[in-house]
């Protein structure tokens, strides 16, 4: 199956199933024999329209007398893909988007394919006039050009001013970066570097964080037989600067509140080279598999899997742990790079995060011992899931304060304050919130 047909799959199934970019990218890739070209360009395709949908279906209703939203799934799916390869992708010609995408229609739907081809020659035929984005409402124009949910757009510009928050809306259109964690239990980054420039994989020391590596042009990475051999585990450097901020001291005890899939979790119970112990939790059953799978293949003898809501409390955990993470569920809106459906969520959807946050909070400040450390931390940009939740919870908790961040140095304004607040367009990384606590008495 060649790459249009692989991405017209996972886009039916994405907007089918309500599925993530990524879950739906991994089922359909392990599943289909393809070469390394096919897949980088399905997943150009793939992420390229999802990015863009608003974009894409204001130049399709331009020209339609039939509105994207009457539209078939298929069609409308097929269509965006046309339009995405004649307004972005100049690797391909005009005329080859077109015949491809009506040929896929010919397959899947044959009596629309004259419909497909007549909409998709009328924008080659006047190209630069049809794709421009002529609305006057700056809040519409950026939602459309851009794509996304008007209200994001709106919220951004209250909280940020509207210079920030372009410069925000072009960074989130970038390539995210690929970094590795080497596990440091195997083998040290040198020597890991060493390895990926001998299969072909560029890859660079990150000076932030010494067991960080960025790579490039990594394909296929399950399949690979240094992954296979537990030599690292991808994770973005956001992400691996909460295990920097915990910090735990060797034999201690760890609870990871909201663990799946493992991440941070296996990261500290490798800071801790495999003593004490972490107690990963999750809510749901089926990623604590994912948790246990990333344990067994980076050799970690240190790891409890163990399935819990942590809305609830957990009586015999109380006054526990040397160290409690609680990674809250949160709006993701520092990782639209990575997943751009977080663009179209709408506030209703969003809305209840803000008191499971501070349940979770309030329930995990329960489980620190005296002199214990307390870190929360999101990977949104909104202060309603971020700094309001702890500075309420400081204000009602006074056995908890702010300790400074000394362990990495990344956002020099607040990290003496007790908190880390990363932008993807100040920093280079995905968005995150990160607040280091201690429990004082
Ligand atoms: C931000 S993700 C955690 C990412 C993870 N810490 C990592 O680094 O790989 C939030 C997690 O919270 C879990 N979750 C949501 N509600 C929960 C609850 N009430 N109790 C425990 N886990 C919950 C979700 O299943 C999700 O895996």
């Amino acid at each position: 199956m060649k790459a249009r047909e692989i991405a017209y799959k996972v886009l039916l199934d994405i907007e089918e199933n309500n599925n993530y970019s990524n879950t739906s990218i991994n089922k359909h890739f392990k599943k289909i024999e393809m070469t390394n070209q096919d897949r980088g360009l399905a997943t150009e395709l793939i992420y390229g329209v999802i990015e863009n949908q608003y974009y894409l279906d204001y130049i399709i209703n331009k020209l339609s007398k039939i509105k994207t939203q009457k539209m078939s799934t298929c069609v409308k799916i097929l269509l965006r893909l046309g339009v995405y390869q004649i307004a972005f992708l100049d690797s391909i010609s005009d005329y080859a988007a077109v015949n491809e995408t009506v040929n896929l229609v010919k397959k899947y739907d044959k009596r629309s394919s004259g419909f497909v081809n007549a909409i998709l020659r009328n924008i080659i035929r006047k190209k630069e006039e049809i794709l421009k984005v002529d609305i006057d409402d700056n809040i519409m124009y950026l939602s459309t050009k851009y794509s996304y949910s008007p209200w994001m757009i709106k919220n951004w510009i209250k909280n940020f001013g509207e210079e920030f928050t372009k410069d925000l809306l072009d960074s989130n259109n970038e390539k995210p970066n690929l970094y590795l964690r080497v596990n440091t239990l195997k083998i040290n980054r040198g020597e890991l570097i060493e390895k990926l420039n001998n299969i072909g994989v560029k890859a660079y020391k990150v000076n932030l964080i010494e067991e960080a590596i960025r790579v490039e042009n990594f394909k296929n990475i399950e399949n690979n037989e240094l992954f296979k051999e537990g030599l690292f585990t991808v994770q973005d450097i956001s992400s691996m600067l909460v295990g920097k901020v915990v910090n735990p001291k060797k034999n201690s005890l760890v609870l990871d509140m909201c663990s799946a899939p493992g991440g941070k979790t296996t990261h500290l119970a490798t800071l801790m080279n495999n003593t004490g112990e972490v107690l990963a939790r999750d809510i749901f059953e089926h990623k604590l598999k994912l948790i246990t799978s990333t344990v067994n293949r980076l050799g970690l003898k240190n790891v409890v899997v163990e399935k819990f809501d942590s809305s609830k409390v957990d009586e015999k955990s109380i006054n526990k742990f040397d160290y409690v993470l609680a990674d809250v569920p949160c709006s993701g809106l520092g990782i639209i790079k990575r997943k751009p459906e977080i663009k179209y969520k709408t506030k209703a959807e969003l809305k209840d995060l803000p008191l499971i946050q501070k349940t979770i909070l309030e329930n995990a400040s329960k489980y620190v011992k005296k002199d214990g450390i307390l870190v929360y931390s999101t990977c949104t940009i909104e202060d309603t899931e971020n700094i309001n939740i702890i500075n309420e919870f400081i204000k009602t908790n006074n056995d908890f304060e702010l300790v400074p961040i000394d362990e990495v140095n990344v956002d020099l304004d607040n990290q003496d304050k007790g908190y880390l607040k990363i932008y993807p367009n100040i920093h280079g990384m995905d968005g995150f919130f990160i607040a280091k606590l201690r429990k004082v008495r």
